[in-house]
C-alpha cells in the first residue's frame, strides 16, 4: 500500500482542514496517509514516502510562512526521485501575490527529482463546495499517477 505523507503550515486552521479533506480522499482511494504539521517533522520524512504533499497559507507579502522555511530549504537537498509530489494552500485574494508560498514550494519539489502529480490548488481563505471538490480531484489525479 502507498504512503501519502502531508506536511502543512496553518496559523488558523484553513490551510489544515485542506489537509485533511486530501488525506481523507486518499484514504477512501486505499492509501495510507500521514498528516503532519511542518514544525514536528524533517523535511527527509518524505524519503520514506511514495507521494509527498505540502499544504502551505502564504503570509507577509507573499512571503512564506516562517514556521516551514526550515523545512522549504531543506526539500531542495533531497533526492526525491521515483516519487510523485502535490502542493496546495489557502491564501488570500485581498494580497496582491495570491497563494505565493504554493508557487515557491513547486519550484522546490522540482529540484528534488520527484514527478508533479497532480496541479496545485489554491483555496481563498476557507474551502467552499468547489474548493473540496478540486482538492478530491487533486487526491485523485495524484493516486492515479501511482498506476
Ligand atoms: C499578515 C497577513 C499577511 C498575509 N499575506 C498573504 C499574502 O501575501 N498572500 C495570500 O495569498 N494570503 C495572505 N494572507 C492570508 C492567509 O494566507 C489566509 O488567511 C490563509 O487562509 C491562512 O491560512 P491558515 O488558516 O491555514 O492559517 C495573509 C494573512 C495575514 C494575516
Amino acid at each position: 500500500m502507498a504512503l501519502a505523507k502531508i506536511i502543512y503550515a496553518s496559523m488558523t486552521g484553513n490551510t489544515e482542514e485542506i489537509a485533511d479533506i486530501v488525506g481523507q480522499k486518499l484514504e477512501e482511494l486505499g492509501h495510507d496517509v500521514e498528516i503532519d504539521e511542518c514544525t514536528t517533522v524533517d523535511a527527509s520524512d518524505f524519503e520514506g514516502a511514495d507521494i509527498a504533499i505540502v499544504a502551505t497559507y502564504t503570509y507577509g507579502d507573499g512571503d512564506l510562512p516562517d514556521e516551514i522555511v526550515d523545512f522549504y530549504e531543506d526539500l531542495a537537498d533531497l533526492d526525491l526521485s521515483g516519487k510523485i509530489y502535490g502542493v496546495i494552500g489557502s491564501g488570500d485574494t485581498f494580497y496582491d501575490y495570491f497563494c505565493k508560498a504554493v508557487d515557491d514550494f513547486e519550484e522546490q519539489f522540482a529540484q528534488t527529482g520527484a514527478e508533479k502529480g497532480a496541479e496545485s490548488v489554491k483555496v481563498d481563505l476557507a474551502a467552499e463546495d468547489e474548493d473540496i471538490k478540486k482538492l478530491e480531484a487533486f487526491a485523485e489525479t495524484l493516486s492515479a499517477k501511482l498506476g
